[in-house]
């Protein structure tokens, strides 16, 4: 099969960077420790990957990774490794195993985070990719332009089905875009997901009935992989117009599976993705995982925002985001879900950075914990939001919007 991949790493080693460079390449394709009998020239110039760069970085300062060997000082590069398609095909999991398997084991590296791909065409052919992304969720949830303005149910769990019901009639009278289940709320059996149906589906009914707009209400159906097609069935028998899958936890042949079947967009959650991409010393970073989500189908995926909650800076964050948009082997765009620690006051500054409308915005604390409840937190993000798109200041947009104003009282300033 034509055509290779092209793995990019930050890596930190005690060997010299070529010699690195090389065990790498060797143990992730042809070679083991040692050259073996049927390990021909002419196998190694058909199979092994190649070292196509290696970019020295200035030592990154942070603990070696435990059992690393070599007494050398640490030197931390770029390497760019190619390996030859047909050593996996286009198979994202047999990839996985040559650009993100065993290498993390690998004694002779101090560090070692996988942080870009580049795929061939065969990838785009085999994965369909979003069945949806932005101008289908755009149609579904009739949205045709501006952010698209959603929330978390919070509290996460405890919420009882006819809790909220309540809830999500508040919501979509507020003229909410987008609900989802968090991602702590699966199928427990205090609101399983059949009843969370049954309780918000014939509310969003009425509501497009009365209204003609349908609010997006991404189902929480993340289970074993058997269990993904009938929860899905439920939730579209139901009228339900998205399904949210906790993308580490279903696994990508998980997504891949339900992105085969689905009849409505995937909401990519990426809780547990810190795990394999918080440490600068080894894991996968976002830019080279989000292609592995989007390929294996992810309408929507979670980026973070900026002052968010958690550990990503801005500049991470927006890199996060830029990545998403940008093309990927012909596959309809996924639309950037912005979550963690969001609220009103982050519309003007974002949209200053990011440039787009062509964006999910979740707010969960920050529409729930408004002083004047989840309609005002609503009204808030979405003044917010049209004030920014229409180029106007943040102070603008306080002066006209006393939703906006009392959030600040509870959130603090704007940025
Ligand atoms: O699932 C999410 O995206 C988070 O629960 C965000 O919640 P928050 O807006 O309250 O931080
Ligand atoms: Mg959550």
């Amino acid at each position: 099969m034509e055509g290779s991949v092209r793995a990019t790493y930050v890596v930190e080693t005690a060997l010299p960077l070529e010699r690195a460079a090389e065990v790498l390449a060797g143990e992730q394709s042809t070679g083991t420790f040692v050259r073996v009998a049927r390990e021909t020239d002419d196998l190694r110039a058909r199979f092994a990957a190649q070292v196509e760069s290696v970019a020295e970085l200035p030592p990154g300062g942070a603990a070696a990774l435990p059992g690393t060997v070599g007494d050398g000082p640490m030197r931390r590069a770029r390497l760019t490794l190619r390996f030859p398609l047909d050593n996996f095909g286009p198979s994202l999991p047999n990839l996985l195993a040559a650009v993100a398997g065993n290498l993390f084991e690998l004694k002779e590296f101090a560090a070692l985070k996988l942080v870009d791909l580049d795929l061939p065409a065969p990838f785009g052919s085999r994965y369909g990719g979003p069945r949806f992304g932005v101008a289908g969720t755009r149609a579904l949830m009739g949205r045709p332009e501006g952010a698209m303005i959603g929330t978390i149910v919070k509290p996460s769990i405890g919420l009882s089905p006819p809790d909220l019901a309540s809830l999500v009639t508040e919501l979509a009278e507020a003229g909410v875009d987008f609900i989802k289940d968090d991602e702590l709320q699966g199928n427990g059996p205090s609101a399983p997901l059949a009843e969370r149906v049954r309780a918000v589906m014939p509310v969003l009914e009425r509501h497009a009935d009365r209204t003609g707009v349908k609010p997006m209400y991404a189902f929480n159906i993340t289970d074993d992989i058997d269990r993904l097609e009938a929860n899905h069935d439920l939730v579209v028998a139901a009228g339900g117009t998205c399904v949210m899958v906790v993308i580490p936890n279903v696994g990508l042949a998980g997504l891949e599976y339900l992105s085969r079947r689905t009849q409505v967009p995937i909401h990519g959650h990426r809780a547990g993705f810190g795990a394999i991409s918080r440490s600068a010393q080894v894991g996968i970073g976002f830019r080279a995982w989000q292609q592995l989500a989007r390929l294996a189908g992810a309408d929507h995926l979670h980026t973070n925002g900026i002052s968010n909650k958690f550990y990503e800076s801005d500049a991470e964050v927006l890199d996060s985001i830029a990545a998403v948009r940008a093309p990927l082997l012909d596959l309809v765009p996924t639309v950037p879900v912005l979550s963690s620690g969001q609220w009103a006051g982050l519309a003007h500054a974002t949209y200053a950075s990011v440039g787009t409308a062509d964006l999910l915005v979740l707010a969960g604390g920050g529409i729930h914990g408004h002083p004047d409840g989840s309609a005002a937190g609503v009204a808030s993000m979405r003044a917010a939001w049209d004030s920014a798109l229409r180029g106007e200041t943040v102070t603008d947009a306080l002066s006209a919007s006393p939703d906006f104003r009392r959030a600040v009282e509870r959130f603090g300033p704007p940025r």
